[in-house]
């Protein structure tokens, strides 16, 4: 395996708080990193480097981890443009308009879908995301969803069963039939295929899950092996986040609406709360805390939820801009919790810093340091760096 010398970083996010600064975003200036095939062999101060097979010099250009995008719904077809344009205009989310993407995904061929996966896939790597989880949801047949799981696991080892993403309306009426089918045969076709088992858990829409239903859903996914993730707290307060935390979830994401008892619950676990402010703004939903939330000692991750309905958004540094002014997050918190915190949300530690034995998972800027990220939103600085 050949080895490679990145110099000319110009300042560099490593993410060890024993690293460079001290800061948790463990900021070097000058710095340089060898890469040995898919891993970080060495990071240091660019006079300290040692020698490499071969060189790369960014021009001063700042790096940082690989962004983690630790939520998304990336397979499915059509898309629900008219949707958004109503939601702007006032009409309220609820989730019905998933049926729509659940048709148009299930009349897709498993080649129109892959091809839209990739395609997804390289749109967020060319915006500095180098890992990303991905959902079943718009299947909900136990074919359909296996088929989804499938194709992600082609593009990720971060697949999430979610056959608890809406009740299909041919089920309105025998929603105890939905759940018995998304615990039994559907999880049995999933679960070689999936890591995680997610639900969305929202007593505020008739389309998705109560908390009863919920942890049927996830102590089914458990004892299948799959581990625990939940859409939870979106559209009112309810009992998502306390589901999250009472089973141990690794993660609960949305957390829009939060009451006293669900930020010490989160305070005191090991589940992290993951925020999508691409939702509040694509939703017109309000700004969760998250200045409330990092004060409180709560784990904080950041991630797209890229999907067609609530947010049809790839872009992680327009995260990092929506979190930092409008959720109360400083650049760096917002930059933690978008590497760090979403690696964490995986239960992942090779990724999400920069350090030695840390996947070679770099992000270049076109800028001198990170601060530019949120200082120039909508500016495209940011690319997975690729040494192949
Ligand atoms: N809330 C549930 N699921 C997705 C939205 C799915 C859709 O509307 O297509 C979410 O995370 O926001
Ligand atoms: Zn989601």
């Amino acid at each position: 395996m050949s080895t490679t010398l990145v110099t000319g970083i110009g300042e560099l996010a490593t993410g060890d708080p024993a690293l460079g600064d001290g800061s948790a975003l463990g900021l070097l200036s000058d710095a340089a990193v060898v890469v040995d095939g898919d891993h970080v062999a060495w990071v240091g101060p660019a006079r300290l480097a040692p020698d490499a097979d071969h060189r790369r010099d960014l021009g001063g250009r700042a790096v940082v981890p690989g962004f983690v995008d630790s939520h998304s719904h990336l397979v499915f077809a059509g898309d629900r443009a008219a949707e958004f344009a109503a939601r702007m205009s006032g009409t309220p989310y609820d989730g019905g308009g998933i049926a729509t993407s659940v048709a148009a995904t299930r009349a897709a061929t498993d080649e129109e879908l892959r091809g839209l996966l990739a395609a997804r896939v390289a749109e967020m790597r060319a915006q500095g995301t180098t890992t990303v989880e991905v959902k079943s949801g718009y299947g909900l047949t136990v074919e359909d969803e296996a088929r989804a799981l499938r194709l992600a696991r082609e593009v990720t080892a971060e697949t999430t069963f979610l056959g608890a993403h809406v009740v299909p309306a041919e089920y309105a009426d025998r929603r105890e039939d939905y759940v018995a089918l998304v615990t039994g045969p559907m999880l049995q076709a999933c679960a070689p295929h999936a890591r995680w088992v997610d639900v969305f858990c929202e007593p505020h829409s008739a389309h998705a899950f109560t908390a009863d239903e919920a942890r049927e859903v996830l102590l089914a996914g458990r004892a299948a092996g799959l581990e625990l993730r939940v859409h939870g707290n979106q559209l009112g307060h309810g009992p998502g986040v306390q589901l999250a935390v009472e089973l141990g979830a690794a993660s609960v994401d949305h957390c829009t609406y939060l009451t006293d008892a669900d930020v010490d619950a989160l305070a005191g676990s090991a589940t992290v709360a993951t925020l999508l402010p691409g939702v509040e703004f694509s939703t017109r939903s309000p700004w969760p805390d998250g200045r409330r939330l990092l004060d409180t000692g709560v784990s904080v991750a950041l991630a797209t939820d890229c999907n067609p309905g609530t947010c049809y958004s790839s872009s992680v540094p327009f995260m990092l801009a929506l979190a930092v002014r409008e959720m109360g997050l400083t650049p760096a918190e917002a930059l933690h919790a978008a590497t760090a915190g979403s690696a964490k949300a995986l239960r992942r530690n090779d990724i999400g810093r920069v350090t030695v034995g840390s996947r070679a998972d770099l992000t270049v800027l076109d800028a001198p340091s990170y601060l530019h990220l949120v200082y120039r939103p909508g500016v495209p600085l940011a690319r997975a760096l690729d040494l192949g």
